[in-house]
């Protein structure tokens, strides 16, 4: 198989763990007899800085003739004063409004070794194992007017959704968890806001057609409980772009770190975007520290969903779970036992697992 695939690095660890992601990539090449092509593209404090904004127009052309993207993190201290249409992440929200990636699937599974990482009690996480089905361009993110008004003493920011939006990422949930254990949780704020009321509705439209998934509602506030005293409770979640933004970082907690959070960005029928959840970490950036393990699962994910090469995206899947269970594992994962590794070491050994199946 011949692939496009348009990289961008971003900042901080964004090119730490992308290098480690290409690596994982070719070793599938060679291993399974693909070409992937790469070609690299600037988004984020990168791209202002050597383009003067974060997200050049090329990088969204090269983008949508791309056969997918993957993209490391952008942001960090040096851009936080800027302006807000000068800030890295505006390129991030650019990119995925640009290519319509209205759909944001971020797994989380906890590895059985690693349930000791987590701050939870064993017996409350082992076996957690659901989908944040998250909505990606809609919502407060990208609704006008967002402003500073009146000398800066008040200011707006809009919640806006069409039923068109809302329905679309319902259905992809219901199709997803149609996929997984047929179980799906709508998470809204239904008790005070207008666009929860209409989610909420629309939910229950849907669920008519989709007569083998059992659906619950619960509001965001008792979910972002739940999530950390029953985790097993839940399957597949849907929400708005704000919600799943914070509780995919809470449910991150359940797998030991935020850098095992991989995550998929699609749209109805284009390009699809592959990110890890965590941000640029701008704390750890340049120490060869940081956990490749969102990245390189965001790579098995493009693999499966971009390509459907399931076989593929197994083999990387399985390698990250093999290394883990022999007691690899990075710093932030906080394991007392086995050896702490550095992001290229991590990454050496979950391509050695790769070279033996
Ligand atoms: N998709 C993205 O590009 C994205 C996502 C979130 C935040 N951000 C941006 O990143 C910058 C930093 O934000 P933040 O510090 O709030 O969030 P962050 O996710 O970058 O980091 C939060 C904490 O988790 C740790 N962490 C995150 N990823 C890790 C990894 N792979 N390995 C080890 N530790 C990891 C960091 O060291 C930090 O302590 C901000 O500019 C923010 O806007 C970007
Ligand atoms: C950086 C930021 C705009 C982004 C978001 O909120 O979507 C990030 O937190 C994420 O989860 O991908
Ligand atoms: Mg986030």
């Amino acid at each position: 198989m011949d692939k496009q695939i348009l990289i961008l690095r971003g900042d901080g660890i964004g090119p730490e763990i992308m290098d480690q992601a290409i690596r994982v990539l070719q070793t599938i090449g060679d291993t399974f007899g693909h070409s992937f092509h790469l070609t690299d593209g600037l988004i984020g404090g990168a791209a202002i800085d050597e383009a003067g904004t974060p997200l050049p127009e090329a990088t969204i052309e090269k983008a949508k003739s791309s056969d997918a993207v993957l993209l490391g993190a952008v942001g960090g201290p040096k851009w936080d004063q800027n302006p807000s249409d000068l800030r890295p992440e505006r390129g991030l929200l650019g990119i995925r409004k640009a290519l319509d990636l209205y759909a944001n699937l971020r797994p989380v599974k906890g590895f059985k070794t690693l349930t000791d990482a987590s701050p939870l009690k064993r017996e409350v996480i082992e076996g957690s194992d659901l989908l944040i089905v998250r909505e990606l361009t809609g919502g407060l993110y990208f609704g006008r007017p967002s402003e500073r008004r009146e000398d800066g003493h008040v200011v707006v920011d809009t919640l806006h959704y069409t039923k068109t939006e809302m329905t679309r990422i319902i259905k992809k949930a219901f199709e997803s968890a149609q996929l997984r254990s047929k179980k799906l949780t709508s998470v809204d704020k239904a008790n005070v806001l207008e666009s929860s009321k209409m989610w909420r509705e629309i939910v229950e439209e849907e669920s008519k057609n989709y007569p083998d998934v059992t659906v619950e509602h619960v509001l965001v506030d008792a979910c972002a409980m739940k999530l950390i005293t029953s985790p097993t409770a839940f399957d597949t979640i849907v929400t708005e772009n704000m919600f799943g933004d914070i509780l995919s970082d809470e449910a991150s907690v359940l797998t030991g770190s935020l850098g095992m959070l991989p995550s998929a960005s699609l749209s109805e029928s284009g390009v699809g975007l592959y990110e890890p959840a965590h941000g640029s970490a701008p704390d750890i950036a340049g120490e060869n520290i940081a956990n490749p393990i969102a990245m390189i699962l965001s790579t098995a994910m493009m693999l499966r969903h971009s390509f459907h090469l399931d076989a593929e995206a197994t083999a990387i899947e399985c390698a990250v779970e093999q290394a883990i269970n022999n007691g690899y594992h990075t710093k932030d994962l906080q394991v007392s036992i086995g050896t702490c590794l550095s992001t290229t070491d991590m990454t050496n050994q979950i391509i050695k697992h790769i070279m033996k199946e």
